[in-house]
């Protein structure tokens, strides 16, 4: 970790392979002007094509940022070269982003976390996380400070598993190929709400708001849309994420400043089709889900909204679209 960067970003991109001892397992590039996640485009995904091109493709990539990383932008680069480059740059694919949280320190951290814009870099990560270790549980006096604390990373991040571990030990395939920039199943509605009711056609449980030092969550489930209730809903995700506010009509009619992080939705349609809503800082993607109805019940979606400003008058706008 450099504490003393000015600038937030990752350092060097470092690519292991257990197979090649003639690199010692593992080569560091450094790159020219240190920073990855403004420089990406041109320097960090060329680094790792160079690579690709020098020692074939890799199974994997794995991308340590610093302790103080936004991993947002980084994300986004990652998930806007899927859809410009060619060649060897089409192979790099963003699966997602994991998140290791200190069971020791971690609450600490997000309870003294600020920065100028008021959400600082531990919750910053959190929020942006598609799965979140908690790592060095066995040095945890108690069961309660575990649960304090996965209860604190639940409310910044309502969507992302949380999985307890010891020197990060983990079942690789929870955090490997988890494709969470184009799955559905992780979002899907269990067929139960919170208090256990089951989900009917119609039913829409009350949606979870959740705030924690500046960061917002909303999180709500979806009852089956018509076509024209999915447009306006993209035209109200588009106006959120790109003009950085809600849209104004005659029952709100001042300026309501929102910053999204990162979005999630899934959304059935009366169709039966599905679609999957996936969104990182001011990019999103609306796409047909395959295979729909394999899970049969429910036939409901979902949307999970973390970010700035996501309150009750947020919480109506979106309602005022969707339902
Ligand atoms: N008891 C215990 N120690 C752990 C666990 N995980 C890591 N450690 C120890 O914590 C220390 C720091 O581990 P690192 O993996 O370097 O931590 P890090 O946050 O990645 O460090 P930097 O990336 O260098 O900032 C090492 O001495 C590890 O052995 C755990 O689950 N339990």
């Amino acid at each position: 970790m450099d504490s003393d960067d000015d600038i937030p970003c990752a350092k060097a991109i470092n690519v292991t392979s257990p197979d090649d001892p003639a690199v010692l397992s593992e080569e560091v590039l450094e790159l020219a002007n240190g920073c990855l996640c403004c420089s990406i485009k041109d320097a960090g995904i060329a680094a790792i094509e160079k690579l690709m091109q020098r020692k074939g493709s890799f199974d994997y990539i794995v991308l340590e940022t610093t302790g103080l990383a936004d991993p947002g932008p980084i994300a986004s680069i990652f998930w806007q070269n899927e859809e410009y480059s060619a060649g060897l740059g089409k192979e790099i694919i963003l699966d997602g982003v994991v998140c290791v949280v200190d069971a020791v320190f971690g609450r600490t951290q997000m309870e003294e976390d600020h920065s100028v814009d008021g959400i600082g870099e531990s919750l910053r990560q959190i929020a942006s996380s598609d799965v979140v270790l908690l790592n060095k549980i066995d040095v945890v006096q108690s069961e309660n400070d575990l649960l304090k604390t996965e209860d604190m990373i639940h409310r910044v991040n309502p969507s992302a598993p949380i999985y307890r571990t010891t020197h990060a030990n983990i079942d690789i395939s929870r955090i490997i190929n988890i494709n969470a920039y184009r799955m559905a199943d992780h979002i899907r509605p269990s067929g139960l709400d919170e208090a256990g009711a089951n989900l009917g056609q119609g039913m829409v449980p009350r949606p979870k708001h959740y705030e924690l030092r500046g960061i917002s969550s909303l999180q709500m489930t979806i009852p089956p849309l018509s076509p024209e209730k999915l447009a306006n809903f993209e035209t109200w995700i588009q106006r959120v994420l790109w003009d950085k506010e809600l849209p104004k009509d005659d029952s709100s009619p001042d300026t309501h400043p929102v910053q999204i992080l990162r979005c999630k939705g899934l959304f059935v349609m009366e169709s039966g089709k599905e679609y999957i809503l996936q969104g990182v800082q001011t990019m999103y993607e609306i796409s047909e889900v395959n295979g729909q109805g394999v899970h049969g019940l429910p036939s409901a979606g979902k949307l999970v909204l973390i970010g700035k400003g996501l309150d009750e008058i947020a919480r109506s706008s979106l309602l005022s679209v969707l339902m």
